[in-house]
């Protein structure tokens, strides 16, 4: 069967700018202006996919996160609910730049070649966006393609990005034996909340947590979470969202958001938390959740994705010491170089556990992480998730506790496999777990952040003329290029006590990132600084654009 003509026509209607594009670790995103061609390339790439797959449904998720109102993206997922396999990623850049309506059908028809796929296999798209003003739009250069090339599809319209993980994942597995939940969007609440009922039983959550959702999609689906949920008095969480509006679209990611908190090192301005109150904010499309709070002394105080995945690890662990399980479960934690370097210490030197370090992008964390029994991976950013490979769940599932503290930390272990997201990180999910841990330790933030100091650091963006020039080893803790940058590196940070640092170019802005730890705050600027410059120095010059 032969799409040609279809494509053609649809395609015209969606010229492509004088651009290139890249497929990289968030997608594509840019100005959304800019996105049609792409989106509908996308969709085309995705009924590709899910006839590779033999008709399983690929997700289309149109959403730019964290950036601001006017730009958007879009990014497919596979067929398990975790991120397009890397090998396709290159078709999708190739789609994209494709010059003429002409070269993309010649793309099209040589990825079916090349990859022998059926054209006349049956092909499914599952897809939603976050609340930004030019999604609808790009929904319709979406369903173009999906016209196009005769595939089957269906819109869930609002959705936060892991909640359309999750429907891919429930949509595939539906009637096997991996069936993972219910197909619909209140599937997904019922999963989560049954599961939080059964993790919150012998636990007793104090005081409020106020959730930031940075004026985007987290705001009405966390509001529906929550219906769904107990109460305080129920033996549920005192849930307050914040930063919910999403009618007035330049409200998205300004002045709140995790990225912002994160960044900016401090709170919200409209946040009206009293010291030792407990606060969360979440991006743009709620794949991200970062903890925070003001102490005593009204110094900010920020727990991010490495003080997650140090808490969640050291509870986990727990419960597998308490169930009786310890000796059956291999628990690790995957981190990337922008970890600091004290949760590292901690995770090694007081949890007792393995770490790995991968370069940055949540794809590599979450393959690292599948290595595990109990694979813990968080970006610093506030990124991540936990994930149980097939045998830790048969494990845990037919394990027969010996007295009933073994059953109760069972029954709760159990309770979290199913309350974490397993196809990738979710900021809501993260965050009833979050929650559900310090209910269990009876905790509150500062006893959280209490549990290690993170060394002073800082990460600076450098522009430089060409970014390309800057690669990589060792999980991106090294320069190879240009030659002699690396030794400078090193023997700057020999002068430092407690020195580390390490420069890599960006895969999602124009830029090198350097990030510098050392023993104190003036130390840790300086030496940022001054690893700056010499990327400055090595940076290439501006390719002509
Ligand atoms: C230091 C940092 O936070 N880097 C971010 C950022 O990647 P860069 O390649 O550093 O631009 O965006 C990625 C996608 O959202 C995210 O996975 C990653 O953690
Ligand atoms: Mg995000």
């Amino acid at each position: 069967m032969s799409f040609d003509q279809q494509i053609l026509e649809a395609s015209k209607k969606h010229p492509r700018p004088a651009r290139i594009f890249a497929y990289g670790t968030a997608g594509f995103r840019m100005k959304a202006d800019l996105l049609p061609s792409v989106v509908f390339r996308v969709g085309l790439l995705a009924a590709a996919r899910s006839r590779k797959m033999n008709g399983q449904s690929i997700g289309v998720m149109i959403t730019a996160s964290h950036n601001p109102p006017e730009d958007n993206g879009v990014k497919l997922v596979d067929p398990y609910g975790d991120m397009l396999e890397a090998t396709w990623e290159p078709h999708a850049t190739a789609f994209a730049n494709a010059k003429t309506d002409e070269e993309l059908v010649e793309e099209f028809n040589k990825l079916h070649t090349s990859l022998k796929i059926n054209s006349s296999a049956p092909a499914r798209v599952i897809y939603a966006r976050d609340t930004r003003a030019s999604g609808p739009t790009l929904v319709d250069c979406l369903v173009d393609a999906l016209t196009a090339t005769n595939t089957e599809y269906t819109d869930y319209k609002l959705l936060t990005t892991p909640q359309l993980h999750y429907l891919v994942r429930c949509t595939n597995t539906k009637g096997t034996q991996y069936e993972y939940g219910d197909v619909s969007e209140t599937g997904y609440y019922e999963k989560l909340s049954t599961a939080f009922k059964q993790a919150m039983k012998n636990a007793k959550s104090k005081g409020t947590i106020t959730v930031d959702c940075a004026n985007g999609v987290g705001g009405p689906k966390l509001r529906e979470l929550v219906k769904y949920l107990p109460s305080q008095a129920e033996g549920g969480v005192d849930i307050k969202v914040v930063n919910e509006d999403v009618h007035k679209p330049d409200n998205l990611n300004s002045q709140c958001g995790a990225d912002f908190v994160k960044t900016q090192q401090r709170a919200p301005p409209s946040s009206k938390a009293a010291p030792g109150d407990r606060c969360a904010s979440l991006d743009g499309d709620a794949d991200r959740i970062v903890y925070y709070f003001i102490d005593e002394d009204s110094n900010f105080r920020l727990l991010d994705g490495d003080r997650i995945a140090t808490l969640a690890a050291a509870f986990l662990g727990e419960l597998g010491e308490k169930s009786g399980l310890a000796s059956k479960l291999s628990i690790g934690v995957v981190q990337t170089a922008y970890a600091n370097g004290a949760s590292t210490k901690f995770i090694t030197e007081n949890l007792k556990l393995p770490i790995q370090c991968t370069p940055t992008g949540v794809k590599y964390l979450h393959h690292a992480a599948q290595r595990f029994d109990i694979g813990v991976y968080f970006e610093a950013n506030g990124h991540g998730t936990v994930l149980f490979s097939p045998l830790a769940l048969k494990t845990i599932a037919t394990h027969e506790p010996q007295s009933p503290s073994q059953a109760d930390a069972l029954a709760t272990l159990t309770a979290a496999t199913e309350l974490i997201n397993q196809t990738v990180g979710d900021a809501l999910s993260d965050l009833l777990l979050v929650e559900v841990i310090l209910a269990h330790k009876a905790w509150d933030p500062a006893n959280w952040l209490s549990t290690y100091t993170d060394y002073p650091n800082r990460l600076v963006r450098v522009e430089v003329g060409n970014r390309n020039v800057f690669k990589t080893e060792d999980a991106e803790r090294r320069l190879t290029e240009p030659k002699h940058a690396q030794a400078r590196i090193d023997e700057l940070v020999g002068k430092y006590t407690k020195g580390r640092s390490f420069a890599r170019a960006s895969g999602t802005e124009d830029a090198v990132r350097v990030y510098a730890e050392a023993a104190t705050r003036a130390e840790a600027d300086d030496l940022a600084q001054k690893v700056a410059g010499i990327v400055k120095q090595f940076g290439g010059l501006a390719l002509s654009k």
